[in-house]
């Protein structure tokens, strides 16, 4: 890991929604049209495939559309941070290939789902992805979903390759964020997964965050993160307060990626509803969506003028 790569890739990460037809199946065009809408937001780039963008429910092949789609629309423009996590290591490996021959900037894995996996099995599945290509690696940390914590030895044995840049931190602890920080040392990127914390993970250490809502409100956390980056705490902290209000009210719907998805239909950006298992929002929540959306606008509006 180089100080160059940190200047390549810290900064503010969409975790992309995914974008599907009436049918519900993958539109290429709806997916360059949402990575369009990116583009001119201010963020560093796009985490594709992740938990927000559904890349669990989707086919390897649906998998590498959405990010074939991406890469057509904003190559060179956003870095592509593509998530290649899947049950098989086999599975995960040829994400990778595919993510390199497309030209992906970085891949990125959970561990697999589903069977209890001691350390080191965990360790060997995404070694086998680290080997599969060249591209720089990151891992993920989501513990609440995967049942997987990174341990500090772990991360820092993993953080000794040159190909492993850094770390998607999604757990909520601060402190093991920060231990992340410690175990791979300053070159090696630390990224804040909660949203809601997102000002405390800079505090701790992290060099930029790949968050979900940041998907309805990129603005807002690039905005965010530059108050961090100037020194100016209080007003880091005061814009916190706000996007947090915005987030708690997405929580509150049968999903979070449904809500988020509805906002962005209302701009003009039609993403279809998330997959099942994963519940839309019903015609009763609408209305309030619609007013959380003019909400959300205003507050953009009022914090780049
Ligand atoms: C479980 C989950 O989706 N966590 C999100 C957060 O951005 C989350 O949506 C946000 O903090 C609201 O709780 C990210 O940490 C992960 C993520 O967005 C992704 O992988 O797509």
């Amino acid at each position: 890991m180089t100080a160059d790569n940190v200047s390549k890739f810290a900064g503010i990460y969409v975790a992309m929604y995914s974008a599907y037809d009436a049918k519900g199946i993958v539109d290429k065009e709806r997916v360059k049209r949402l990575a369009r809408y990116y583009a001119s937001s201010g963020v560093k780039g796009l985490y594709v495939g992740g938990s927000s963008g559904e890349g669990m429910l989707q086919s390897a092949e649906e998998r590498k559309q959405v990010l074939e789609a991406v890469l057509e629309e904003v190559r060179g423009e956003l870095a592509v941070i593509v998530h290649v996590g899947a049950s098989s290591t086999r599975e995960s490996m040829d994400l990778c290939i595919h993510a390199q021959q497309v030209g992906a900037d970085a891949v990125s894995s959970v561990p697999s789902v589903y069977y209890r996996l001691s350390e080191k099995a965990v360790e060997n599945h995404w070694q086998h992805m680290i080997d599969s290509t060249n591209l720089p690696f990151i891992i993920y940390n989501i513990p609440q979903t995967t049942g997987f914590n990174l341990s500090f030895d772990l991360c820092k044995r993993l953080a000794q390759q040159e190909k492993v840049i850094g770390v998607k931190m999604s757990g909520e602890s601060t402190f093991e964020l920060e231990q992340f920080k410690e175990a791979g040392g300053d070159d090696f990127l630390v990224f804040n997964g909660p949203d809601e914390q997102f000002l405390a993970g800079r505090i701790m250490g992290a060099d930029g965050g790949i968050g979900g809502t940041y998907g309805v409100m990129p603005e807002l956390f690039c905005k965010l993160d530059a108050y961090f980056r100037e020194g100016r705490f209080e007003e880091a902290l005061q814009l916190q307060h706000t996007v947090n209000r915005f987030i708690k009210k997405l929580l509150g719907y049968p999903s979070l990626y449904g809500a988020c998805k509805y906002i962005l239909n209302l701009r003009g950006i039609e993403t279809g509803e998330p997959r099942l298992p994963l519940l839309p929002v019903l015609p009763e929540h609408h209305e309030s969506l619609v007013q959380l959306n003019e909400d959300i606008r205003a507050a953009s509006l009022n914090y780049l003028s």
